[in-house]
């Protein structure tokens, strides 16, 4: 992937004066450092060298041009310091908005295929290293080229033979730092993979601490977390290793240096072409040097990992969204809920043949249909092309007569319920939770919704009442209370089709019974389909449409199946006796 320079460059537009003025106060203030060690020559040089009895005035008038210079730097790193990483931290904030609004919009098949740990860590760890980058990288470039140029101008200007000579080092210096740099980068990219490793295998483990307790299997937990965890060690110890031989290499360098300043300088002063004074200045000046160079490494793992991250950035960025709003989508208006399925055709992935083939399905508005058949035919997939999760490959979908394709998908989803049997709440209190189903509904509505739902009583028992928190997930509620809360949501949103998945399956029979008579209250007056694994649950529909191999294969009232003697008829018979 080429590097995008110019969307890269555009997260500054919004900031571009404050982020003019922050590199400016870098290029003062690492100016202004180099004034230092010249005043500093000026005194041992020439005041103090001079007549004394004009020295204390004069050390005086420097001594206030230093304090000056400390009031400005001052000012100007806090410029730096505060200006710049707000600058850096709103450009993170803006691309994580981007970034989150664009996940939002992605296709059920690219949740498919994505791993929510990794895109966590590129909502996040990623986006901090673009952000690093973008606030330290313009300005470190130029704080410490300022000061390498400078130093080398004012030495140079001081004596140009001890300048060339300690000038020889610095080639060797930036080799010895680029190859060590380079080990480094490949012992801390190694570091963020182990900690990704350590970080996936918590966040499994725990999230399913659950299944390992029951299973009894902690130690096999705490085993297979220590073997990441070891791996970890090793990786930081590499990167200690190569630290190690860096900043002691780079230490013995500036050592040497000094060294042959010294040296160098201490003969050139008995030869009387260098003095005491531009010795010391030699030696003050000579850190601006050595400080850009010892940088580097820092610089250029700042850099690559800020590059890395934005290109991780982008690639999610550039993902088109495979189920978009047509230009010119139409918006449903009092939906009375027909739904066409004509000739559909529909696989997941061509690799894995169809699921679907040629199938077509007519339910009238407020009809009550139950689809049945085997696991793995098929039946939640239909209940996902109805609501656009997915397109079809081929054939149509209608509404009301439109395609689904031609259908804003706002007032698509939002004319569909769908109940399923694994609820998926959010953390929050309860209110929160069934308001979901309507963002404006006042909390009269909301209890309103509970009431019939069946779930007002259970929630008035809660600590909190509507405002109890209900934990991640809705752990402090059992399946069949969150099951009410999932309905409680459907109701408040009261939409003419409803989907519902499985919806009993998990519960015991007290909480079924329970359920049952809130989703059949929830179906009235509605489009229902019923996908139907116990087929005890959907004797009484209206119609069952029995689902093999992609297609539909009878079609009847429960009685009507039966008498056939057909698949439904074999299906009713071995859950039965599965049953007894
Ligand atoms: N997201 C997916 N990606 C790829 N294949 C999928 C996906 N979801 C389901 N499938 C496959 O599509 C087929 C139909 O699955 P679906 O979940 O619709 O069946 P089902 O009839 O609802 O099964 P069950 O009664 O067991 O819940 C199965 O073979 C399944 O493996």
């Amino acid at each position: 992937m080429t590097f995008p320079v110019k969307k890269f460059l555009s997260y500054y537009k919004p900031y571009r004066s404050i982020f003019l003025i922050v590199l400016f106060s870098a290029l003062i203030t690492s100016s202004l450092t180099l004034v230092f060690p010249l005043l500093v020559r000026y005194v041992t040089k020439d005041v103090l060298a001079g007549s004394l009895s004009t020295a204390f005035e004069d050390v005086l008038w420097v001594g206030g041009v230093m304090v000056v210079l400390v009031v400005a730097q001052n000012v100007g790193n806090y410029i730096v310091d505060y200006k710049g990483h707000e600058i850096g931290a709103r450009m993170e904030t803006d691309m994580r908005g981007e970034l989150f609004a664009h996940l939002q919009k992605l296709s059920f098949r690219f949740y498919d295929k994505e791993n929510t740990g990794r895109l966590m860590s590129r909502v996040t760890n990623d986006l901090l290293m673009v952000s690093e980058l973008y606030h330290h990288g313009p300005e470190d470039y130029v704080k410490y080229l300022v000061r390498f140029l400078g130093a080398f101008v004012i030495l140079f200007w001081i004596n140009a033979p001890l300048t060339l000579t300690v000038f020889c080092f610095f080639p060797v210096l930036g080799f010895f730092s680029l190859y060590f740099n380079k080990k480094l980068n490949r012992a801390l990219t190694d570091n963020k993979e182990r900690i990704g490793d350590i970080n996936a295998q918590v966040e499994d483990s725990l999230s399913g601490i659950r299944v390992v307790q029951s299973f009894a299997n902690e130690s096999l937990e705490i085993r297979k977390f220590n073997v990441e965890n070891e791996r970890f060690l090793e990786s930081r110890k590499g990167t200690y290793r190569a630290e190690a031989y860096f900043y002691n290499g780079t230490e013995a360098f500036i050592q040497l240096i000094t060294v042959t300043i010294v040296i160098f300088g201490s003969i050139q002063i008995v030869n009387a072409s260098l003095d005491l004074a531009d010795l010391i200045t030699f030696l003050l000046y000579i850190g601006f040097m050595i400080e850009p160079i010892q940088r580097l490494t820092h610089m250029s793992t700042q850099f690559q990992e800020g590059v890395t991250g934005f290109q991780r950035f982008m690639e999610i960025m550039n993902i088109k969204p495979d189920i978009e709003n047509a230009p010119d989508a139409k918006i449903l208006s009092r939906v009375e809920g027909h739904i066409l399925l004509k000739n559909l055709s529909f696989h997941y992935d061509s690799a894995l043949g169809p699921v679907f083939k040629d199938l077509t399905l007519e339910v009238l508005p407020g009809e009550y249909v139950a689809i049945v058949g085997p696991s793995g035919v098929g039946k939640t997939t239909l209940s996902s092309l109805i609501s656009r999760f997915y397109d079809v490959s081929e054939g149509g979908i209608f509404v009301d007569g439109e395609n689904v394709k031609d259908l804003d998908l706002n007032s698509l989803r939002s004319n569909i319920g769908i109940v399923q049997q694994d609820v998926y709440l959010f953390s929050g209190t309860v209110m929160e939770n069934i308001r979901y189903g309507q963002p404006e509904a006042t909390d009269e509505e909301v209890m309103k919704a509970a009431k019939q739902a069946n779930a007002d009583e259970f929630i008035t028992r809660l600590p909190q009442g509507y405002h109890s928190e209900i934990g991640q997930r809705g752990v402090r509620l059992s399946g069949g209370q969150k099951q009410r809360l999932s309905i409680a949501r459907v109701f408040l949103k009261n939409p003419p089709i409803l989907i519902l998945d499985e919806a009993t399956s998990a519960l015991d029979n007290e909480s079924e019974s329970i359920v049952k008579e809130s989703l059949e209250l929830l179906a009235r007056g509605r489009t229902t389909l019923v996908i139907a694994h116990r087929l005890s649950t959907i004797r009484n529909a209206g119609r069952i449409v029995v689902l093999s191999d992609g297609r539909i294969v009878e079609e009847g009232t429960h009685e009507a199946l039966l008498e056939q003697n057909g698949q439904y008829s074999r299906l009713y018979s071995k859950q039965f006796e599965v049953q007894v």
